[in-house]
């Protein structure tokens, strides 16, 4: 089929990495954009990692995927960023050993800090980013502050990961099809100090809090689950995978990644609910201004807006500020390094 449409340029870095590999073949054949959607991709990677990324694009030569425009490859993050519209921010430095959490957050600061400024140098102007990269809320913060000329509200961190497998986990303790759950939130940092909030959640319209007392014995044994057994386990899912795996979330991160692209840039489904995205806070829910910070978010008319006038517990009002005040924590870090 031919395509009369002018390509998107999506950028992606760490192109030659485990997620990458997992996100490129479903960008190109039209699952994050749509199927009538032509891309372009550009593969960032660090000189070491250019030849995996070399050979994910003969993959995709091989796939012969119909949407797909071109694919260039390069060290060069200039060129990587030239006319972005969509750039998904996911190589970073990982934790190696003895590394403190301030070596970590200098050294993606070097990483984060020029690719903001190569995007604000050259991206288009309806630009849209993602960082998955870790620590993800604090690499966006970074990047934006690199990117005077980018309205800081393009800067966006993933948590539909999280969202995600807080869906998993209410499905299997409602023993229900996850398809019939809406509204679960998650807050703060994507860390292990989130907060997977089910408080406003619903199983095929009805609430599904007396759903679940209903089969864990009462109002208070599922409170204890939720506390003791379901915000752990979604706050902890990475370790676990991790712990079972041998390595870190692949398919289930580049799964949410192209989640939270495709509803920023196409809109919620209708009757879907709302979903969950790090983006600049502005000021809502006490959250103070421009921390980037997950939310219940919907997005409408090409914008992520956060869900307004929840009802915020005393339980929940707890939980989003402790991992409110890491995000600070994390962000006087940076600022004391003179990263922002
Ligand atoms: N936000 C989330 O929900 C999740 C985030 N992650 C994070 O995603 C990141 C990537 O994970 P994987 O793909 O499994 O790691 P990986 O190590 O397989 O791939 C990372 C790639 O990034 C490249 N890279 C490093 N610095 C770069 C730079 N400056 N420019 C371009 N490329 C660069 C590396 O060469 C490597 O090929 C990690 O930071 C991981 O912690 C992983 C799972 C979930
Ligand atoms: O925990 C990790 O290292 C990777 C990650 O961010 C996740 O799986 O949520």
């Amino acid at each position: 089929m031919a395509h009369s449409r002018t390509p998107v340029t999506v950028t992606l870095t760490g192109a030659g990495g485990q997620i990458g590999y997992a996100l490129l073949f479903r960008i190109a054949s039209g699952q994050m954009l749509g199927a009538d959607v032509p891309v372009r991709l550009r593969l960032l990677e660090i000189p070491q990692g250019l030849r995996a990324a070399e050979g994910a694009a003969l993959e995709l030569q091989d796939g012969a995927f119909p949407l797909l425009a071109g694919v260039d490859v390069t060290d060069d993050r200039a060129a990587a960023f030239d006319g972005v519209n969509v750039a998904l921010l996911v190589g970073a430095r990982p934790r190696g050993p003895g590394m403190e959490r301030a070596d970590l957050l200098a050294a993606n600061g070097g990483i984060f800090g020029p690719q903001g400024a190569a995007i604000n140098a050259g991206a288009a102007d309806d630009v849209r980013i993602v960082v998955v990269g870790n620590p993800a809320n604090t690499n966006a913060l970074i990047a934006s502050a690199h990117a005077p000329d980018v309205p800081s509200e393009r800067f966006t961190a993933l948590t539909r990961l999280d969202h995600n497998r807080a869906l998993g986990q209410l499905a299997a303790a409602l023993d229900a099809p996850v398809g019939g759950i809406r509204n679960v939130s998650i807050w703060g940092n994507h860390s292990a100090s989130q907060y997977p909030d089910v408080s406003h959640a619903t199983l095929d319209g009805a609430p599904a809090l007396p759903l679940l007392a209903a089969r864990l014995g009462g109002a208070e044994p599922a409170e204890r689950w939720l506390a003791d057994e379901f915000i752990p386990r979604v706050a902890k899912r990475g370790a676990e995978i991790i712990e079972v795996r041998g390595s870190s979330s692949v398919a289930s991160a580049a799964s949410a990644t192209i989640d939270h692209m495709r509803d920023w840039v196409g809109g919620s489904p209708a009757g879907a609910g709302w979903t969950s995205a790090a983006l600049p806070s502005d000021g809502s829910y006490g959250v103070p201004e421009g921390l980037i910070s997950s939310f219940p978010v919907e997005s409408v008319g090409g914008q992520l807006r956060i869900v307004q006038g929840l009802e915020i517990s005393a339980f929940s009002r707890a939980r989003i500020d402790a991992s409110v005040a890491e995000l600070i924590a994390e962000r006087d870090a940076v600022r004391a390094l003179g990263l922002i």
